[in-house]
């Protein structure tokens, strides 16, 4: 844990693990992390397939190293089963990190994984927090929904688009335009750039986010590939950071996302406990006494909390 602390990959990538294969040893982990979370800037960065994510985080971890901040990159793959170190440090974009000791890189697969993607990855990017990253950057493959699901885990989110491709009418129909609040509109040397930025500063100010003092997503053209664009990219998000201080919003987003924290490992727990009481047999009775008529499934089912 100390060594985590001091920002060993290793061990927090031991810690990452333990998160991924749900182990017991975890809840003295997390107990011992906590006086130490609280300090990192999670931004999100969502997006269709080939739409640019690996470039725009390299691109965003080489400018935030250059202001000598410590970066976490966690990706996380909704549709995939393989975990480990493998899937990421594959990514040839992100390889130039790879030896950069102030730069943690890691990917998690959450299909499949008990609890799924609630659950594993507020308590990777805990880790990630704890061990002294300044900034976490939160890399998600667009598949409907887990994409929302993981917005919610950021401080800020960025969505990805591209030219063409009619990626602004995608975004609407995806929902991705209420969990944006930054747009990247990214290969901004190919053709028609410029009409999706429009298209995109349309559908936003149709939507109900123009009333004073609400947050209006900028929205913001990038060559990723060449590093255009990235300062614009980051006053965005540093104008964002201010708007959520002086609002309010980043505490409250961080009380939401504890809260669910604290349901989903509750919800846990109790599944956890149910299926000792069914190894018990205690179920088994329950079902033959609702089949015998002796008791009705709502009166069994109090019996079955009471006991868990
Ligand atoms: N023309 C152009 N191509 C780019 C730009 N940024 C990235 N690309 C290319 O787009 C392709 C996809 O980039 P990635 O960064 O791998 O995209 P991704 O969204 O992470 O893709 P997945 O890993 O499949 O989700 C690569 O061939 C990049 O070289 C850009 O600004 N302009």
């Amino acid at each position: 844990m100390a060594q985590a602390r001091e920002g060993s990959p290793r061990a927090v990538a031991r810690l990452i693990t333990l998160v991924e294969n749900a182990d017991p040893a975890l809840r003295e982990v997390m107990a011992a992390l906590a006086p130490h979370t609280g300090h990192a800037r999670i931004i999100g960065l969502t997006g269709s397939p080939g739409v640019g994510k690996s470039t725009s985080t390299s691109m965003l971890v080489r400018a935030y190293r250059d202001q000598g901040l410590r970066v976490g990159v966690l990706a996380v793959d909704p549709t995939s089963p393989f975990s480990g170190g493998a899937l990421l440090g594959d990514r040839i974009r992100l390889a130039e990190h790879a030896t950069d000791r102030g730069v943690y890189m890691r990917s998690m697969a959450s299909r499949g994984h008990l609890g799924g993607l609630s659950w594993t990855t507020p308590q990777a990017l805990r880790v990630l927090d704890a061990a002294g990253c300044d900034v976490v950057l939160l890399e998600t493959v667009g598949v409907g929904q887990s994409e929302v699901e993981v917005a919610g885990l950021a401080d800020t989110t960025v969505v990805l688009l591209a030219p063409g491709m009619g990626d602004g009418v995608q975004a609407a129909k995806a929902g991705i335009l209420e969990i944006g609040d930054v747009f990247v509109v990214n290969k901004a040397d190919r053709e028609g750039a410029d009409v999706t930025v429009r298209d995109i500063r349309g559908m936003i100010s149709l939507g109900d986010r123009t009333e004073p003092g609400l947050w209006r997503p900028p929205v913001v053209k990038t060559v990723a590939e060449r590093g255009e664009g990235v300062e614009e990219v980051l006053e965005a998000l540093d104008k964002h950071r201010a708007w959520m201080e002086q609002t309010g919003t980043l505490r409250q987003r961080r009380l939401d996302r504890a809260a669910r924290e604290v349901e989903a490992i509750a919800v846990r727990t109790l599944r956890d406990r149910m299926g000792d009481v069914r190894a018990g047999r205690g179920l088994d009775e329950l079902a033959a006494q609702v089949v015998d008529g002796r008791t009705d499934p709502y009166a069994a089912a109090g019996t079955l909390v009471a006991e868990i």
